[in-house]
């Protein structure tokens, strides 16, 4: 996926983040591959070619803290949920870059807690201070997609689920489970639980990569009592599988499979995103992957979506933070 030197327009943001060199990293070289000339772009240098800039709508440096991302990727797609539309945020990265960091990160330090538990905070203080004519009702899925096969993570015995569409539901997975939740300690829960299922192995990059796409959805309902008039909005939380140079990561057998089967979907996310922000494509590559299928209504038309790519700010994985 490349984003260089382009706006977005409005119902999309792409950000950019860094994170700090870890110490595999530092033992190769202590020196990083970027610089930041401004709150929009970042330089990747090149021992083999000039200087790169790219442009986003926000680039974070690997000084940046957890508070900040969510302060600019989250907070309109939260305003917008609940005024009844869908929002999606993704972190798409090269394997070990921070995607799940980015997401989840540790869900009981309140500095290092990631976007997903301080979005489920915040919409349940929304629901606290709401106007007591408007009820509203929370429920809960999680689910992965695992080498084109999507998985219940709330109930692990409901596997390879099927995707559907009608006119009230639109895009919807079969049979998945849905948990009514009344408070943000149920949500925070099911996401600890939902998280120790999903499918990880180890490359030479991570020790716990995520081998899955995972996407963590809550929908809340709001009804007036006095009007019954309902409003409806969807957010999907989406941690993607590590996208990544086959011959760095050691994959071979399985791994290389699911290596393969992560790069195409990854591909055909690129080309969803890419069509929907050029603004001239008449059709639009949903069906090419579950992933990308499943997210149909959350991409598309007035959702709100923020794309948050990760990278690591060492040389020695200069050449996939150019490629993403
Ligand atoms: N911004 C950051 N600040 C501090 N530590 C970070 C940051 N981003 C990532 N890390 C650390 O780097 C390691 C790898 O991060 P993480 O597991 O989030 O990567 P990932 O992109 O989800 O990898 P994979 O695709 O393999 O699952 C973790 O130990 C994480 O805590």
């Amino acid at each position: 996926m490349s984003y260089q030197e382009e706006e977005s327009t409005s119902n999309i943001t792409v950000i950019c983040r860094f994170r700090p060199l870890n110490n595999k990293e530092k033992e190769i070289s202590h020196l990083s591959c970027v610089s930041f000339p401004g709150p929009t772009s970042v330089i990747v240098s090149s021992q083999d070619q000039t200087p790169l800039t790219f442009s986003f709508d926000k680039v974070f440096s690997p000084n940046s803290k957890q508070e900040e991302i969510y302060e600019y990727s989250a907070k309109h797609i939260i305003e917008s949920v609940m005024q009844g539309f869908n929002g999606t945020i993704f972190a798409y990265g090269q394997t070990s870059s921070g995607k799940t960091y980015t997401m989840t990160g540790d869900q009981a330090d309140p500095v290092n807690m990631g976007i997903t538990p301080r979005m489920i905070t915040t919409v349940f203080d929304i629901i606290d201070n709401a106007s007591e004519n408007v009820e509203f009702t929370v429920k809960v899925s999680f689910c992965e997609i695992y080498m084109e096969k999507i998985s219940d993570l709330l109930d692990t015995s409901k596997e390879n689920l099927k995707i559907r569409e009608n006119k009230n539901k639109g895009v919807y997975i079969a049979d998945l489970s849905e948990t009514y939740v009344t408070g943000d300690f149920d949500v925070h829960e099911l996401l600890r639980i939902g998280s120790l299922n999903r499918q990880v192995g180890e490359s030479n990059m991570n020790a716990k990569s995520s081998r899955s796409h995972s996407l963590f959805s809550l929908t809340i309902t709001q009804t007036n009592v006095e009007t019954f008039s309902a409003k409806i909005g969807k957010l999907y939380l989406v941690d993607l599988a590590g996208s990544e140079k086959v011959s760095k990561t050691g994959a071979v057998g399985k791994r290389l499979e699911e290596a393969k089967t992560i790069n195409k979907s990854l591909t055909t996310l690129g080309q969803v995103i890419t069509c929907l922000t050029d603004g001239k494509s008449t059709h639009i590559p949903y069906r090419d992957s579950k992933l990308t299928r499943v997210l149909q209504d959350s991409l598309g038309g007035n959702s709100k979506t923020t794309l948050i790519v990760t990278c690591s700010p060492s040389p020695y994985n200069e050449s996939e933070t150019i490629a993403l």
